[in-house]
């Protein structure tokens, strides 16, 4: 059974901020800017800007001291935005109009971008901090009000969220529309009482008629009850009186016919009110014995009533004029009233019952599945008006609109419960409970009745190319004549007669585990002792298996996915479209790709380290390394087969001496001293050659922790693109070769499209490189100088101290975690690489007590402090090869 009450409330707030944002528009509009310049791309590019800017603001008031309560009042609004809809739903809405209204009027008057954006965002943050000074003062002059005309100030819902000032603007608004289309309040007050009147009337007869007796009656107290309604639901009240006299007004102003616009004012109340019963059921219908929306057939008739009304007035109106956008917003309404009766419809045939569930649900839980499934409900959400949209360009008929609109909704909302049924859940069940489900992995392979004793001695014996064991979890694997055909590459010889369990574990969906059978040779009698660490380590990662941390979001990284498009997007968009200023097209639009392609290069590790799909999608299917290749080859231009070798490498050996690709730079930069005696075995036997080399190095060392950050900023970006050909090429890797010369096709022609001459292209290529480059920063900062390992000394400490100790974490705020793309939670993502990203910050915690536990040192710094730490560290270490002395020259 459906608790109607909680759903129905929390939908209020929905349907004020959209209200809000019409009022904003209709503000503009008033303002004789036109509707086309609020909607345009650079309207929506700006409102992107002023929604980042509004963050950075906020985030950078919390910094200091001084500014820190009002900071924090202003992350409060951002962070807690749905709960601020709910509880202050007045003063989030003055706050949202304030700010998209002087921010879209002023880019409208002055064109200016920049200008607008500064405006809007400074009066976003007035209106949060009036409103946060404000709000206390009204609600205690609404209780003295209220007492002084000898009321009682307990138990009145409206005064939560300051009913009184929701009027004044709802009545503004209503009083600026007659103004501006009617100009004779006379007739504006004719009209809606008329209209008023015709309702009550419709309500009387209706009320005679047994099945729909319960909708008139409804209706009737609506319009006799009005003090008591505007008391107990004011947004509700509001609403409906706002969609009334606006249809009322508007048909009037567009048709100047007072019969036809009394007309369509009855049919809009009528169907806003019965709407308003059904999402937000009065104290004593949801007392009732009756679920409100049962009176089925009057829903119905009003419904194609309002339908066939709007059809007939708004056929012949003007596209451009806003009553048409007006139009629109309300077919969307009658849309998914349309749906909520056809589910009814189809529960009442038994087959469709599933269906219908999922299609109520989805309605009455809107603003739950939006919290939930935010990408869920906004796909579904555009295929619908999209669909709308076409339908009405097409055919200009309100039916077929409606009908298309609706129809696409349905399909649409059935085809993301099939593509995501196993993210979505009820919202009634608590957050991933179903996803945490007890799925037990075994951690040791089952046991084998062929299986025999193996001593450590013999497994060693087994270590090269044409005889290679593996020990996984006690048990022992020949893959002497499999080795060449193992998906995860050549790595698997890199652990030729040893113990690799941790490192199967990194990498293995649970699926190989069954794979491992057809290999085993034996069982090992006589393993060495396992670190305390690495068997706390062990049974967490169990722990975190069975409890279902593992299991990937889709709709998450869906999210970032968009994220990062949004980014490319709006970046291409600014160099296309925007006017030709430097600041845009040469700092703000190479920022933006930057920011995109290190969001998908985000993604792509994601990705390749099987976080992004579930079940039978995991591991090494064509859809990973077709996401893969999109987001690593396409959109950052990297060679993806290059990048997963050697991560995965850097991942199994991490920091190891001269082993770890991804972290071996000498003589470039030198991290530790174990890192040179092997070197210097390797220099050139020539003596001149020799000293040259030698002197070389010496010189990089010295002034290493100078070239560091300028080289990792300035060149690090053309040296991944370098070595990415020459590794494609070289493995005739041509689907990373096709991706990789894609990606520099289309952003060569956008350099040419975008930007007149050479100069300009090439410090938009410059800004956008090194924009990049604080990737390779990010990346280096969690590892670089942290203290490095042979591999013995990695076998004794055991897998976990090693992880701990060669990897740190960048302390990161809720506004600033997507910008670090979780990896600032390196530890962790080193522990167990195939974790999802959302789920990294829930482990942290719980590696932490297992590092305290073993007296283990947890390493979290600040971005800064890390870079900082980095740099100091280099530079203690510029003397070391001097230390050397001369190497026999
Ligand atoms: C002992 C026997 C082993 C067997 C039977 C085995 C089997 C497999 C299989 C079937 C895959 C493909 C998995 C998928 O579809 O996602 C795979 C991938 C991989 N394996 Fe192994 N493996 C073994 C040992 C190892 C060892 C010792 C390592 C070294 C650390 C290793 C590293 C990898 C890596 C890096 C991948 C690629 C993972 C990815 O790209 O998602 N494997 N292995």
């Amino acid at each position: 059974m459906r608790d109607a009450k909680v759903p129905s409330y929390r939908f209020l707030p929905l349907l004020t901020m959209g209200a809000g944002i019409l009022v904003a528009m209709s503000a503009v509009t008033h303002a004789r800017l036109g509707m086309d310049a609020a909607l345009n791309l650079q309207t929506m590019t700006l409102s992107f800007f002023a929604c980042v800017s509004f963050t950075l603001i906020a985030g950078a008031l919390t910094h200091w001291s001084v500014t820190r309560t009002a900071g924090e009042m202003l992350v409060g609004r951002i962070v807690n935005a749905v709960e601020n809809w709910e509880k202050e739903t007045l003063r989030s809405f003055v706050e949202m109009s304030v700010w998209l209204g002087v921010m879209w009027s002023t880019f409208s008057v002055t064109h200016r971008f920049g200008m607008a954006l500064v405006c809007g965002t400074m009066s976003g943050v007035a209106a949060a901090l009036c409103g946060e000074a404000l709000t206390g003062a009204c609600r205690e002059l609404q209780q003295q009000l209220r007492i002084a005309c000898g009321e009682s100030s307990e138990g009145s819902t409206s005064l939560a969220s300051g009913s009184g000032l929701l009027l004044l603007i709802y009545g503004s608004v209503g009083l600026s529309m007659i103004y501006h289309h009617v100009s004779d309040i006379v007739i504006a007050g004719l009209l809606a009482g008329a209209g008023g009147a015709s309702i009550l009337v419709a309500a009387r007869l209706i009320t005679w008629w047994a099945p729909t007796r319960r909708a008139g009656i409804m209706l009737q107290d609506r319009i006799l009850d009005t003090r008591q309604n505007w008391r107990s639901f004011p947004l509700r009240s509001a609403i409906e009186a706002a969609m009334f006299l606006g249809v009322t007004v508007g048909v009037y102003a567009g048709h100047h016919s007072l019969l036809l616009a009394i007309q369509a004012g009855f049919l809009t109340g009528m169907t806003v009110c019965l709407l308003g019963e059904i999402v937000a059921p009065t104290q004593a219908t949801l007392a009732g014995e009756k679920d409100p929306s049962s009176t089925l057939v009057t829903i119905c008739a009003c419904v194609w009533g309002a339908a066939s009304g709007c059809h007939w007035i708004f056929a012949d109106m003007p596209t451009h004029t806003s009553v048409s956008f007006r139009a629109q917003i309300c077919l969307a309404i009658v849309g998914g009233v349309l749906l909520h009766v056809a589910g009814r419809m189809v529960a009442a045939t038994g087959w469709g019952r599933r269906i219908a569930a999922k299609l109520q649900r989805r309605l009455f839980l809107s603003l739950d599945y939006l919290r939930e499934h935010p990408l869920q409900t906004a796909s579904e959400m555009s295929c619908s008006c999209a669909a709308a949209i076409a339908a009405w360009r097409v055919t200009r008929g309100v039916q077929t609109t409606v009908l298309l609109g609706g129809l696409a909704l349905l399909v649409a909302v059935l085809a993301t419960d099939w593509i995501c049924r196993s993210t979505v859940t009820s919202p009634s069940t608590p957050r991933g409970a179903e996803d945490r489900a007890p799925r037990r992995v075994a951690s040791v392979a089952p046991p084998d009745a062929h299986a025999r004793a193996v001593t450590l001695a013999e497994l060693r014996s087994h270590s090269t190319r044409g005889d290679c064991w593996v020990a996984v979890h006690g048990r022992v694997y020949d893959v002497s004549d499999w080795h060449d055909l193992h998906p995860g590459g050549r790595i698997i010889l890199d652990y030729a007669g040893r113990d690799a369990s941790d490192q199967f574990e990194l990498f293995h969906p649970p699926s190989v585990k069954h794979k491992l059978r057809s290999f085993l040779v034996g069982s090992l009698v006589d393993a060495e002792p396992e670190p305390a660490s690495t068997t706390a380590y062990r049974t967490l990662r169990a722990k975190l298996w069975e409890e279902g941390y593992f299991e990937p979001s889709f709709a998450y990284s869906l999210m970032k996915q968009l994220l990062s498009l949004t980014c490319i997007a709006a970046g291409a968009s600014l160099l296309l479209a925007a006017p030709p200023t430097p600041l845009l097209h040469l700092v703000v639009a190479p920022l933006l790709l930057a920011l995109g392609v290190q969001q998908a290069a985000f993604l792509a590790h994601d990705t390749m380290h099987n976080c992004v799909f579930r079940e039978r999608k995991r591991g090494i299917t064509w859809q990973r390394q077709l996401l893969g290749q999109f987001n690593a080859g396409f959109v950052t231009g990297i060679s993806r087969s290059m990048w997963l070798e050697e991560h995965n490498m850097h991942h199994a050996y991490t920091l190891r001496p001269h082993v770890d690709p991804q972290f071996t730079y000498f003589p470039l930069w030198l991290q530790t001293a174990k890192e040179v005696p092997k070197w210097l075995g390797a220099l050139p036997t020539h003596r001149k050659a020799r000293r040259v080399v030698w002197l070389i190095a010496r010189l990089l060392n010295r002034t290493q922790h100078l070239t560091w950050l300028p080289l990792v900023m300035g060149v690090g970006r053309f040296n991944l693109i370098a070595i990415s050909w020459s590794f494609a090429l070289k493995r005739h890797s041509y689907t990373d070769v096709l991706a990789m010369a894609i990606h520099l096709m289309l952003y060569a022609a956008l350099l040419g499209y975008g930007l007149p001459n050479v100069r300009e292209r090439l410090i938009f290529t410059l800004v956008h490189y090194i924009a990049i480059g604080t990737l390779h920063v990010q990346l280096l900062a969690s590892h670089m100088m942290a203290e490095q390992f042979t591999e013995e000394e990695e076998a004794a400490m055991g897998v976990f101290k090693t992880q701990l100790l060669t990897t740190r974490n960048i302390r990161s705020h809720w506004w600033s975690h997507w910008f670090h793309g979780g990896l600032e939670h390196q530890i962790e993502h080193h522990l167990f690489p195939q974790l999802p990203r959302h789920q990294l910050s829930r482990v942290a915690p719980m590696v932490r007590t297992l590092a305290d536990q073993h007296g283990i040192q947890y390493m979290e710094l600040g971005f800064h402090s890390a870079v900082f730490l980095c740099l100091h560290e280099l530079r203690n270490m510029s003397s070391a090869l001097a230390a050397f002395g001369n190497p026999n020259l």
